[in-house]
């Protein structure tokens, strides 16, 4: 009897998959951003979208003022055996001087205070001596300044007119700050994309309550709710769908009404009991399924109306690694930002594989070592099971093994990409 070739090993036929680098160039080509725009507050704008270019309209600092506390003085008047100079007045930060520094004169002077007219060098105090004679204070200050030191010049972190920020940028810390720095009070940003989050699965139980055996708590809602905070949206939680079809498809429906984007989590393989498939058939368009990756195979996108699907597979391994490779480049695109891949390291590897199948691309679970030479390396989570949260919590990072490799050895360089670089901290 000749019966039909066991697909149990279902890898066998990833050459017929959409690559990795197919999947990312269907994302990138069909979708364009969609989220509107919105002035904001500087202090709520940390993490959000720049919607609008951001110029110098005046120099930064304003004006040449002093790096230090200490003496304001004209290098001129300074020479090789130093300088003996009369304290002609003395300046605070925030109380520029317009009285000119005459010859052989200084100014007491603090750090961020300005210049004086006629000043272009100033010495720290801990270098200079004081000294009073009939009732006037004079200041010595030792040999070997050069000209303009201590002195910061007006422009010098960013001159009038100059680009500080892009539209498109996702808005760090120190850009705050140096937005905050031209004196804009209120920025241009994406609004932030509502985004329908849901977990599929007859045995699904939220935290809090009993479970039986065959129950499962929903980890994946509380993974990627964590994991959505590293893109600008507003989440609301749809709960968990029964595996029923008339349910998922009422589900799905309503939402698409309500949402820029849909993320689900299981029900995206090829089970009777996996529904989400045949409901975005029915309810819109699938544009991706079953890629050459490990783990991931049965990521999903599509589209029902204008609403963006993205079904992210139910193992919580293969949820974070496609969440993080597909999922959060699309919704920063969909706000208006860049569709960046990730920041990637090369580093030996510390571990080995003998046998990798052809034609797939593995993202494993790494961490970062020190090898005997006390070299940085990349070690791998000795389980590759799709369910493991605990090699998730474990990893620093994902490591990539491209479609062609097929062993690594020892040493062998390898792709590191670092959790740190999606924004996970
Ligand atoms: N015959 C085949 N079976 C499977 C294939 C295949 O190609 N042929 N693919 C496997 C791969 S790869 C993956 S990944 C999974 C993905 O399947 P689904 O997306 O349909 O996910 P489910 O079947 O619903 O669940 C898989 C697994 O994950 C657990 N799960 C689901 N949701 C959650 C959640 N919210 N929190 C925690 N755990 C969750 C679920 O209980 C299952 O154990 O399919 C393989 N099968
Ligand atoms: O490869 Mo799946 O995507 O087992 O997790």
């Amino acid at each position: 009897m000749t019966g039909k070739p066991l697909l149990d090993d279902c890898f066998l036929h990833d050459k017929d998959r959409l690559r990795h680098h197919e999947a990312l160039a269907i994302l990138k080509s069909r979708l364009t951003a969609i989220a509107g725009t919105e002035l904001v507050k500087l202090e709520y704008a940390l993490e959000r979208i720049l919607a609008e270019d951001i110029t110098a309209s005046r120099n930064i600092p304003l004006a040449d003022n002093s790096a230090v506390d200490g003496y304001a003085f004209r290098h001129a008047d300074f020479d090789e055996s130093g300088g003996f100079f009369r304290l002609q007045q003395r300046i605070a930060a925030g109380h520029a001087s317009a009285e000119t520094l005459g010859p052989w004169a200084a100014a007491r002077i603090f750090t961020g205070a300005v210049m004086p007219p006629g000043a272009d060098t100033v010495a720290m105090q801990e270098d200079c001596e004081t000294h009073s004679q009939d009732g006037e204070e004079f200041v010595i200050v030792p040999q070997g300044l050069k000209w303009s030191a201590n002195c910061r010049k007006a422009g010098e972190d960013v001159a009038d007119g100059t680009s500080i920020l892009t539209a498109g940028q996702k808005l760090r810390p120190q850009d705050l700050a140096a937005i905050a720095s031209t004196g804009q009070a209120e920025v241009c940003v994406y609004r932030k994309l509502k985004v329908a989050l849901i977990s599929t699965g007859d045995e699904l139980r939220r935290p809090g309550n009993l479970i039986t055996v065959g129950d499962v708590y929903d980890s994946n809602h509380y993974l990627l709710r964590g994991l959505a905070s590293t893109v600008p949206v507003e989440i609301e939680d749809l709960g968990i769908l029964k595996d029923d079809m008339a349910t998922v498809e009422a589900a799905l429906r309503d939402a698409a009404d309500r949402f820029d984007v849909i993320l689900t989590t299981g029900g995206a393989s090829r089970g009777e009991e996996d529904h989400i498939l045949n409901v975005l058939d029915v309810l819109g368009n699938r544009h991706m399924w079953q890629l050459a990756i490990k783990p991931g195979r049965p990521m999903m996108f599509g589209n029902i109306g204008a609403c963006v699907f993205l079904g992210l597979p139910g193992n919580p391994v293969a949820a974070m690694v496609c969440f993080l490779l597909y999922a959060q480049p699309v919704i920063n695109l969909l706000s208006g930002g860049a569709f960046r891949e990730p920041q990637a390291f090369q580093m030996p590897s510390a571990f080995e594989i003998s046998r990798k199948k052809p034609d797939r691309r593995e993202f494993y679970r790494g961490y970062l070592d020190t090898d005997d030479e006390g070299r940085t390396v990349a070690q791998k989570f000795i389980r590759d099971g799709s369910g493991l949260i605990t090699g998730l919590r474990e990893a620093d990072g994902l490591i990539e093994i491209p479609e062609k490799v097929t062993a690594i050895g020892k040493g062998d360089m390898v792709t590191f990409l670092p959790f740190s670089g999606f924004g996970i901290r």
